[in-house]
């Protein structure tokens, strides 16, 4: 759990929020380091519609972007033909695994054919910024510092708020003075939300985000409906993971955070790489459950390809947990993977959760095609 000390962490603590998915302590033997306080960036926000419709530009005579202040660079739309290949999938249906008690996924493989995905890769590697988040913990009463075995970036916010829509170039936009600066406005009365953290004389007054909510760009909302069509299930948060080798990795952990919900549906893609899915079912919660299970614990491992798509829903999270475990020598896993995660978060709890343990306060990244790596994006000087 986090300290309970009075940092601004502490502070802006989420009621029920759960521990970062990072935090088992074989991952804190292998990161932790030196202590380090993670601060959440204050800034303003903009602006548009909830999910769906990032404001979009064109910057350039051909490319659209989707824009955003809270962006720190424009993102490209797919090209026609990437986007109508990710709409018509997927074009079989999903396998169900369930014959474990608890265990209820939908398995696609593939979803999207291997050479759109092997295409939404390399675009979305290259086109996306990304993260590499450190944070403090307390474990065991001694702080311990944690960095995130993966590359990440998030994108979304959940269900009490959208992003107001006034950008012209998105339909039933409202023009005007403010055309350009949308707002994270409340769902129900339509009012603007305070986002990022100010410093008030006492912050307890704060009501707003502590985050700065972005988004879903275009590129990855095409996606998100297409399985939203497939799943019947509802979307605002798109996760993204990069595992730039077979280093990258998340350990042991469920997604049964209280601001998802009961039996949350949470879609999980694999790009690039094939690496290994790893499941296994929880501990009983008593003695009693344990002396009344006949079976030993459940397991499973789906070595997941370029394309596939795996639908955790039902119990799955409250009963199991999964992990991509760390790989070693040089084999296929080093082409790099890149896992995005579609889920529905409830309460704004979620949404500072998803920002402070995805986005978090440090340098923003973008791939280098020359150099093959991530590298510390910086503004063009203008
Ligand atoms: O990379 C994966 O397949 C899993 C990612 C994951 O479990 C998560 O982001 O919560
Ligand atoms: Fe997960």
């Amino acid at each position: 759990m986090a300290s309970k000390k009075r940092t601004i962490d502490t502070y802006f603590g989420i009621p029920g929020a759960k521990k970062p998915r990072d935090f088992d302590t074989s991952v804190l033997h292998e990161e932790s380091t030196v202590s380090k306080t993670i601060k959440t960036a204050g800034s303003h926000i903009t602006n548009t519609d909830n999910t769906a419709n990032p404001i979009t530009a064109k910057n350039s005579e051909n490319a659209v972007y989707s824009t955003h202040a809270s962006y720190p660079f424009p993102i490209p739309h797919l090209s026609d033909a990437l986007e109508a290949a990710i709409l018509g999938s997927p074009t079989r249906a999903g396998r169900v695994i369930a014959n474990q008690t608890g265990l209820d996924l939908l398995y696609f493989e593939p979803y999207i054919s291997r050479n759109t995905a092997r295409q939404l890769f390399e675009f979305l590697r290259s086109e996306l910024p990304f993260y590499r988040v450190e944070y403090d913990i307390m474990r065991g009463g001694a702080k311990a510092h944690v960095r995130t075995p993966r590359w990440t970036t998030v994108f979304g916010l959940d269900e009490t708020a959208r992003f107001e829509i006034n950008h012209p170039s998105v339909p039933g936009s409202i023009s005007g003075p403010q055309s350009l600066e949308g707002k994270v406005v409340d769902i129900l009365t339509g009012r603007p939300i305070l986002v990022g953290i100010h410093n008030t004389p006492d912050q307890r007054t704060q009501t707003g985000y502590k985050a700065i909510p972005r988004p879903v760009p275009y590129c990855l909302d095409a996606l998100r409906r297409s399985t939203e069509a497939a799943t019947g299930c509802q979307f605002n948060f798109c996760l993204v993971n990069y595992y730039a080798s077979g280093e990258d990795s998340i350990s042991f952990h469920s997604d049964d955070e209280r601001f998802l919900g009961q039996c949350p549906a949470i879609a999980s893609f694999s790009l690039g790489a094939r690496r290994d899915f790893l499941m296994k079912q929880k501990s009983p919660k008593s003695e009693l459950e344990e002396l009344n299970s006949s079976t030993s614990k459940g397991s499973l491992k789906l070595p997941l390809g370029n394309g596939d798509m795996v639908l955790m829903r039902g119990r799955t999270q409250a009963t199991w947990q999964h992990s991509i475990p760390k790989r070693s020598g040089k084999n296929e896993w080093d082409g790099g993977r890149i896992n995005i995660t579609f889920r529905r978060a409830l309460v704004r709890g979620g949404t500072d959760n998803y920002y402070q343990y995805n986005v978090g306060s440090g340098p923003v990244y973008k791939w280098s095609a020359a150099g093959q790596e991530m590298k510390p994006w910086t503004q063009a000087p203008n």
